[in-house]
């Protein structure tokens, strides 16, 4: 119970860092967002989908990357039961998932193999890739599937909340690969 009141107290103070932080860098961290998807690209190691999100306020908005770049993007649908999948952003308008997000709900859903990259947003992360969300364990339901967890999954935020100490640790939460923010990727060893 300690570590709920603990992970809400810092939800807080994230939440209010990331939105005073982003209007300044939300340019630059979708400028390394394309840095860092061109270094996959060269690398020839991205195929499929690049899973991004639908912006809640606060989080950095990545929707242009669809006209910006020639490459198949794909947006979480949450479920009543607590559930994620992912399913093309094709020009099929948009419905509200169970999270009240738009969501391309009449697209088949992906499997992992069909998505290169994952695009996370997050309230803060530790150096060990450990995330903070809003609180309803969508991403760490999703990702304790072995087969989703080997699909490289980035979070992107600004650098101010990439906690300087360890963020709590549930057993259920599934570190990430690493992050996107103003000064590039960096990856969890
Ligand atoms: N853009 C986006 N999509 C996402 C997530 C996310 O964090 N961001 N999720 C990650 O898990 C899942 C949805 N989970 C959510 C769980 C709780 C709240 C929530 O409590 N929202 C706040 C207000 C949000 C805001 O500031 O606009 C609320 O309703 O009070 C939102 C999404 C899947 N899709
Ligand atoms: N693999 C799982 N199976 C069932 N429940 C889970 C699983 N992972 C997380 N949960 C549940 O989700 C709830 C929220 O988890 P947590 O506090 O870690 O949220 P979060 O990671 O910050 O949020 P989110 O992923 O929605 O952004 C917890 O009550 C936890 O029991």
């Amino acid at each position: 119970m300690n570590q709920a009141i603990a992970k809400a107290k810092l939800r807080r103070q994230f939440k209010a860092l990331r939105a005073q932080q982003l209007p300044a860098v939300q340019d630059t961290i979708i400028q390394q967002v394309v840095n860092t998807i061109q270094g996959y690209l060269k690398a020839g190691n991205l195929r499929g989908h690049i899973g991004i999100y639908w912006p809640l306020s606060g989080e950095v908005d990545l929707r242009e990357l669809k006209l910006n770049l020639k490459l198949p993007l794909a947006l979480p649908v949450s479920g009543e039961d607590g559930s994620l999948s992912y399913h093309p952003w094709t020009l099929t308008p948009l419905r509200k998932d169970a999270c009240m997000i738009p969501a391309p709900l009449g697209e088949a859903v992906l499997d992992a193999d069909a998505i290169g990259l994952l695009l996370i947003p997050a309230l803060a992360m530790d150096q060990r890739g450990i995330r903070l969300g809003y609180g309803g364990g969508f991403f760490d339901r999703f990702r304790s599937n072995l087969t989703w967890r080997k699909v490289p999954s980035l979070a992107v935020l600004p650098e101010a909340c990439i906690s300087t100490e360890l963020l709590p640790r549930d057993s259920w939460d599934v570190p990430l690969d690493g992050w996107i923010s103003e000064r590039g990727v960096a990856r969890v060893k």
